[in-house]
Formats: C-alpha cells, structure tokens, sequence
C-alpha cells in the first residue's frame, strides 16, 4: 500500500535506467502494484489499456514517454535520432484521441528535443522539460485546490464523476484536488464518488484516494445521482475534465447527465481542470470521441453480460454544453464560457509563449 505521507504520483520517470514507473491502476483497488517499463511501445500499451489514465496524467506520460524515445534511441546520427524520436511521438499521439493533455505533454517535450542539434543535449533538455511538465502540473493542481476550495459551502456534500484526483494528474488531483484543499482548509465535506460505468473509475479509483486520506466518501451507482439530487442530499458537482472547446466540457462517459439534473435541481455544476486542458480553438463537433471495446460493456467480473449477437455502442465521454457548467476552476482563478473566452485566450497566448521564452 502507498505509504500516507508521500504525495501520490501515479508516474515517474528515472532517466538513469531509464524507464518510467506506473502505479498499475486497472489492479486497484485490490491491488497497489508499481510496475516499470522501458521501451515506448509498453507505454503504448500501458495507456491503451488504462494502467495509466486521466487527462493531466496522461500528458506527465506523454512527456516522458517523448524523453524516453530520446533515451533509448541507439542511433549517433543527429538526423536519424530526430526522425526516431518524432515517430515515437506520433505512436505516443495516437494511443487516444479525446484528453488534449496527452498531446499537450508530448509536444512540450518534442519542441525542446527539435530546437537540439547534438544527441546529447537534445537528451539533457528532453528530461528536463518532461521533468517541468510534471512539476507544474503538481503545483497547478494545487492551485485548483485553493480556487476551487472558496466556492464551498463550509459544509457540504458533492458529488463527483468518474477519477479527477491524484491518480489521473501528477497529484493532488483537480475535482479531488478541491477537495483535498477544502478538507484541509476544514471544511467539512462528504463526497458521493458515482461508479462511473463501465470500468468503475470512481468506485475503484476515486474512493480508493479518498479512503486513504481519510475523506468521508461514499459509492453510488450512476444512476443513482438524479435521485440524492431530488432529496436535497448533493449540494454541489465537481468533475474534472478531457478537453475544454469554446462551447462544450469533455469528460467520462455520463458527465452531461449529472450536468443536466444539477441544471434541473438548481445545483452548482463545476469543472476543475488546467488550463492544458482548453482547446478554446475548438467546438465540440471538432472532437473526436474515443469509442472503446465491446468487452469493457459486455462482461462484468470476467462473465458476459450481453449475448453475441447484440451490438454494444462503448463511447468513452460526453460532451456539456458550457451553458450547463456554473464555473471552470483553473490555477487561473474561476471562469465561465462564453463571457471569459477572451481571457481564457488570453492567459493561453501568454503561457505558450512564456513556454516558448523558457525552451530557447
Ligand atoms: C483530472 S482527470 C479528468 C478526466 O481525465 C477524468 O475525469 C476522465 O474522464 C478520465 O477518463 P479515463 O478514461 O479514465 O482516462
């Protein structure tokens, strides 16, 4: 089990090995497993099959993944290092489509390997920046939390979806990073964590990281949450989210549907996310949807749940229009689409090109 007081990292990356080391998170709660790999091709397979999962975390294995091709490329042509390294981070791009952190990570870093003309320093400056997307991401998350904290009641129940915690980021988490910070700030809070169908990352994932803070947290099913809401028991959601376009919240597979009964029982619906996490450029029709296997729907607990011959529809998340959403809250501060798409743009614009400042 992980000891309680070191932060939860759910990657990390050891450039003298080199390899990256993953808590395994398709084996908990039964389990808390830390595996390690060494090639990008089982990091491929590793994120296709949810060991490694979540927006923010999902662009911290990106970057390492970027920095690893830098590591285990054999070639001492400049040229040829670049191609390999390149087509890592193609191979890396296309493990999933939906979370834009994901590309956000391996573009930081294969911007600093493309600016290198020797092998060397390409290799020194990729382990930093996959090192820097990492670090900032702890801290941005913490920044959430203290934004996030202050729109809480001083008591109160939320409910949340699927896993926005230190699991899917670097640590702290964004929905559960406001948590966190509440419950540290003394507020009291109960969380209602909803399943999150079908591959269970809130009962597994969420309430796993809760029960080990000692958070007052309780699993419902998904279908669950429309009821507590119509009995007065949710005062407020906070879920985290994929990719932020000008109009729509992309998030697991059953978000708009909370989003939708908050609306209707007059309940605050927040989204905790980075500003890595907005694709302002975007509408939501510009998106691609992740669709998953068929077996992810058709067995539970290793036994079919489906007959054969019946067709399954596996997408893995939903569009919120912005109209449903009371606030985002970024390390920015707290914003609302479509008023604050001016200065969302903004701080972006200034970001990547602080971003750009600090690479040369
Ligand atoms: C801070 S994580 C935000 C989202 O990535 C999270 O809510 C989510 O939908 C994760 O989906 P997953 O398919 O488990 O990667």
């Amino acid at each position: 089990m992980q000891p309680s007081d070191t932060p939860l990292r759910p990657v990390t990356f050891h450039p003298e090995i080199p390899a990256i080391r993953y808590i395994v998170q398709t084996r908990l709660p039964e389990e808390y497993r830390v595996d390690s790999i060494a090639t990008v091709n089982s990091l491929v397979d590793a994120i296709k099959c949810l060991d490694i999962r979540g927006a923010p975390a999902l662009g911290v294995a990106g970057a390492y993944g970027v920095a690893l091709a830098t590591l285990t490329s054999t070639t001492s042509d400049p040229e040829i290092f670049q191609q390999e390294v390149s087509a890592a981070a193609d191979l890396l791009r296309s493990t999933r489509p939906t979370a834009v952190n994901l590309f956000y990570g391996i573009n930081r870093v294969l911007t600093v390997v493309k600016q290198e003309k020797t092998i060397t320093s390409a290799r020194d400056r990729a382990v930093s920046e996959a090192e820097n997307v990492a670090d900032e991401d702890s801290r941005t998350c913490h920044a959430i939390g203290e934004h996030g904290r202050k729109v809480l009641p001083l008591s109160c129940r939320i409910l949340t979806h699927c896993n926005a915690g230190a699991l899917a980021c670097s640590e702290w988490g964004t929905a559960l990073g406001v948590i966190r910070s509440a419950v540290q700030a003394g507020t009291l809070v109960q969380v209602y964590a909803c399943e999150t169908r079908p591959l269970l990352q809130g009962a597994r994932l969420t309430a796993w990281e809760l029960a080990q803070d000692g958070i007052d947290v309780t699993v419902i099913t998904d279908s669950m949450a429309a009821s507590l809401m119509r009995k007065g028991m949710i005062d407020l959601v906070v879920v985290g989210a994929d990719r932020i376009t000008g109009d729509a919240v992309f998030n697991k597979i059953g978000t708009y549907m909370h989003a939708i009964c908050a609306h209707a029982h007059e309940i605050p619906f927040y989204v905790a996310a980075p500003f890595s996490t907005f694709d302002e450029e975007s509408v939501e029709a510009d998106i691609i949807v992740e669709e998953r296997s068929r077996d992810e729907i058709a067995y539970f607990g290793g036994r079919r749940t489906i007959p054969d011959t019946v067709n399954v529809y596996n997408p893995a998340f939903d569009a919120t229009p912005v109209s449903l959403v009371t606030g985002i809250i970024t390390e920015h501060g707290i914003f609302t689409l479509p008023d604050d798409l001016a200065e969302i743009r903004a701080i972006r614009k200034r970001s990547l090109q602080q971003d750009h400042d600090i690479s040369l």
